[in-house]
This record gives C-alpha cells, structure tokens and sequence, in this order.
C-alpha cells in the first residue's frame, strides 16, 4: 500500500470526510487513464491499455482547512467496454471532466454526444463539468483550435483547459486542473445538491471504504 493511500486511510478513519465523485469521461484514446494516472502517481504510465469498466482511484486533499477526499472514475471510452456500466458511472457524480485530445479532431466532435449522455443519466440535475484537451505535447500535429474548444466549453458552461498527461510543463498542469475543480466542489457543497442516493452510491465499489462515507 502507497504512503499516500495509507495517510489517506487514516484519515478517513478518523475525520468525517465531504466526498466528492468525479468522472473522466471521453473517447478511447484521448488518454483519461494517463490523466488519471498523472493525477494520482505524478507519472505519465509507460504502458497504457483500454480500460474495461471503470478504474476507480481515491485521494484526501486539503482545500482551504478541510480535507475532502476526491473519487475519481476514469471510465472506458470503448462502447464494448461500458455499456453495463453507464448509469454508475453518472450515479452521484458530482463532478465531470470531458476529455477530447487536441490532435484528433473526431473525439472534439464527439463531444455532444457524451454531454448528451451525461444529460440523460443525471436526472436533470446540472453536473458541474471542464473541458480539457490532452495530449498538448504533440506539436506539429493537426490540432483542434483552442478558440473553437474555448467557444464549444463557454456555451456549455464548462471552465476550459489545454492539458497533457505526458508533460505537464507545456500547457495547464493536471494537478492545477484538479485542485480548481476541488476547490468548486467544496464551495459548492454539491453533496447537498445531489440526491441522498448518490450519496450511497459513492460507496458502492469498495464496501472497505463504506466507513469514510457514513457520516
Ligand atoms: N503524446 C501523448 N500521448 C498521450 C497522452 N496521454 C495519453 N497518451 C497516449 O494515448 C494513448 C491512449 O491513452 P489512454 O490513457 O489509455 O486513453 P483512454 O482515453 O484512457 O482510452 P480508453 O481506456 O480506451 O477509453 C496511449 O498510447 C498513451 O500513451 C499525452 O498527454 N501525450
């Protein structure tokens, strides 16, 4: 067990911590899983497969004096990969981050679509989201224009980022990505916009960590 998931057990047994759920949405490939794995080791993965499902990664974050523990699902692009899967993913998310990468113009495109999905699976309620185009890195590629991506996410009400799993240095760091959206969350209080079933549902992958939610 990593000293950062030991920490972060501990102190979730001994705080109540608010959590909060967020889900990393996009097409395959555009690289939600070496976000994710960004996010949590501070390492781009060497090797990076198709996720099956969902992987689910955990941390405790202390924003402005609380300690919040942020839930991330990063969820398969692959249709084959998630359809049983969909309405768990959107159950009790409180937050989303839509990923397209900036050289492929078809996952930009696809982008309605997952919002359009999201819509259908969150009962109405209004999920705060961000835009972020990965993979800034490979330049010389054919690139999707940052002021169309900027136009796309004012109008859906999403901060927008330009981002990299692979070398943070080029454009906006993941780490500050994820620190603004714990920041929104806490000061939103989203548990208390959500349904009480949400709340349960955070719980469900682990029953381990069903404790850390019960207060
Ligand atoms: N150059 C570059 N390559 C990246 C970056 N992020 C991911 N990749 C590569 O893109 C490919 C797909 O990355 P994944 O993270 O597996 O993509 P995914 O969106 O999780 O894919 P699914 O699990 O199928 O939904 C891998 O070969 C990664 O090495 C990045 O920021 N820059």
């Amino acid at each position: 067990m990593s000293s950062e998931t030991e920490s972060s057990l501990e102190l979730s047994s001994s705080f109540c911590l608010r959590i909060f759920k967020i889900i990393v949405i996009g097409d395959s490939g555009v690289g939600k899983t070496c976000l994710t794995h960004r996010l949590w080791s501070g390492r781009f993965p060497e090797k990076s497969e198709a996720t099956i499902g969902v992987d689910f990664r955990e941390k405790v974050l202390e924003v402005e004096g609380e300690w919040i523990k942020i839930q991330m699902w990063d969820t398969a692009g692959q249709e084959r990969y998630r359809k049983s899967m969909v309405q768990h993913y959107y159950r009790g998310a409180h937050a989303i981050f839509y990923v397209y990468d900036v050289t492929d113009e078809r996952s930009f495109q696809s982008l309605p679509v997952w919002i359009e999905e999201c819509r259908r699976h969150s009962r109405g309620h209004d999920v705060p989201s961000v835009l972020v185009g990965n993979k800034c890195d490979l330049h010389g590629a054919s690139r999707v224009s940052g002021d169309v991506a900027r136009k796309f996410a004012e109008l859906h009400g999403m901060p927008f980022f330009q981002t990299s799993a692979k070398n943070p240095q080029v454009s906006d760091n993941p780490e500050d990505i994820l620190a603004m959206v714990a920041q929104r969350l806490k000061n939103q209080k989203p548990l208390a916009l959500n349904p009480p079933l949400g709340t349960e549902d955070l719980c469900a992958p682990n029953t381990e960590k069903r404790g850390a939610c019960g207060c």
